[in-house]
């Protein structure tokens, strides 16, 4: 049998909106800490990508969780303090994705002007393809 909640909408628990917004920048780095030969102690670079997910359980406005607009100001500062840098320079800790993530986060919260009820979910950063690692805060 089907454990899918049924359709009828009086029976349905509210949900959540949830939103995301993508940015880019050339960043360079190199990793300490790792394994003779390990190949990102090398000096090397990445196209970043940066996801900042919002989520909120009302809409503002016409019907936003926030106006994409009001996260340019992650834009600028990525463009001003991250892209075509030395991340090293840039972060006080090793500049892997994870840490990275967690300073996005840390900087969004801090400087996002967001809407009452609507919260940072997570901060994502992409280093390839392949790969990325994501800062997510924990609801209790
Ligand atoms: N958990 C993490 N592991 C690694 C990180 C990181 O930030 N978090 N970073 C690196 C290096 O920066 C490396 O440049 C990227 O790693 P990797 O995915 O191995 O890169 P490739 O594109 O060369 O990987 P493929 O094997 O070609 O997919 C390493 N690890
Ligand atoms: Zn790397």
């Amino acid at each position: 049998m089907s454990q899918l909640a049924p359709a009828s909408s009086a029976s349905v628990e509210p949900g959540t909106y949830r939103i995301c917004k993508t940015y880019t920048f050339e960043g360079a780095h190199q990793l300490g800490g790792l394994s003779e030969g390990h190949k990102c102690g090398r000096l090397h670079g990445h196209g970043y990508t940066v996801e900042v997910m919002l989520a909120s359980r009302r809409l503002t406005g016409p019907g936003f969780v926030v106006d994409f607009a009001e996260l340019d100001l992650l834009k600028r500062h990525l463009d001003s303090g991250f892209d075509h840098r030395l991340l090293n320079d840039v972060v006080d800790v090793e500049p892997t994705s994870e840490n990275l993530a967690r300073a996005l986060f840390d900087w969004c919260a801090a400087h996002l002007d967001l809407p009452d009820g609507t919260f940072i979910e997570a901060v994502r950063v992409r280093e390839t393809a392949t790969s990325w690692a994501e800062y997510r805060q924990d609801i209790h």
